[in-house]
């Protein structure tokens, strides 16, 4: 079965088919096949609002990089860690790397707080954002799966995964200079054997942020403009 981001690219809406989510978790993929829609319906001129889902393991930059986005595009920014529950901070800070238990509820709110943040707002004169940024790890295809279903029966919305990338070493120093973060670095090695990267998965871009935070912030930017190119 092909999750939705190994598909041959859609006309710009993603198609998203069953993932490998526990029959007790279907609410995370809930049947939209008879065309409902987790959105309101929007109206055919709508332009397109995008997501834009910044990922890769702990400490790679993923909030560093999502405000340098939310800035750029002028969106309202979504901080992934402030969707896990206590539990799973405190799980993570003793050292004990989330299940895809503990992941499932996280993804659903993050998810809903992104379907949310799409619409019209006073701080955008009450008019839909281009879009929303969002910090999320999305280790793993099915949890990237997961967010998909928030375009889901949106033409109008378009999901994109901006994977971070860089290795071992480079990460294990970000993590270990951070100060006063319940993520340390004995955790890098779970982190990066939970990672799928997006291989193949047609709505990811990948970016490798190895380099100094100005060139991260300029390759970050460019990539993210030359997308937003193919939709004008
Ligand atoms: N290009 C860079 N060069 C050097 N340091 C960086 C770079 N990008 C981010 N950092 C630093 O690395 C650390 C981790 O960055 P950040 O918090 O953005 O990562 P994250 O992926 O959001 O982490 P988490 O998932 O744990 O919240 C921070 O101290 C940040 O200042
Ligand atoms: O899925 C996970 O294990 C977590 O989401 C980590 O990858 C995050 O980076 C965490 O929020 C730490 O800040």
């Amino acid at each position: 079965m092909l999750s939705a981001g190994e598909r041959p690219q859609p006309p710009h809406a993603p198609k998203v088919n069953s993932t490998s989510v526990p029959v007790s978790k279907a609410h995370i993929m809930p049947d939209l096949t008879n065309g409902a829609s987790l959105h309101e319906p929007k109206n055919a001129n709508a332009q397109t609002q995008h997501i834009w889902v910044v990922t890769g393991p702990a400490g790679c930059g993923k909030s560093t990089a999502g405000n340098v986005l939310r800035k750029h595009l002028g969106v309202p920014f979504l901080e992934g860690d402030d969707y896990h529950p206590a539990a799973n901070k405190e799980k993570m800070g003793q050292g004990i790397p989330l299940t895809d238990e503990d992941r499932w509820d996280w993804l659903i709110s993050l998810r809903q707080a992104a379907i949310e943040a799409l619409s019209p707002s006073e701080a955008n004169n009450n008019h839909p954002p281009a879009g929303v940024v969002v910090a999320c790890s999305a280790l793993k295809q099915k949890y990237r799966d997961v967010m998909r279903v928030a375009a889901y029966g949106s033409p109008n919305v378009q999901i994109h995964f901006v994977y971070l990338k860089l290795d071992e070493k480079v990460l294990f120093q970000r993590v270990t200079q951070r100060q006063s973060h319940y993520m340390k670095s004995s955790m890098v090695q779970s982190q990066l054997a939970a990672l799928e990267e997006p291989k193949g998965e047609w709505d990811a871009i990948t970016i490798n942020v190895e380099g100094s935070m100005e060139d991260v912030q300029r390759n970050v930017i460019q990539a993210v403009s030359e997308k937003l190119a193919e939709y004008e």
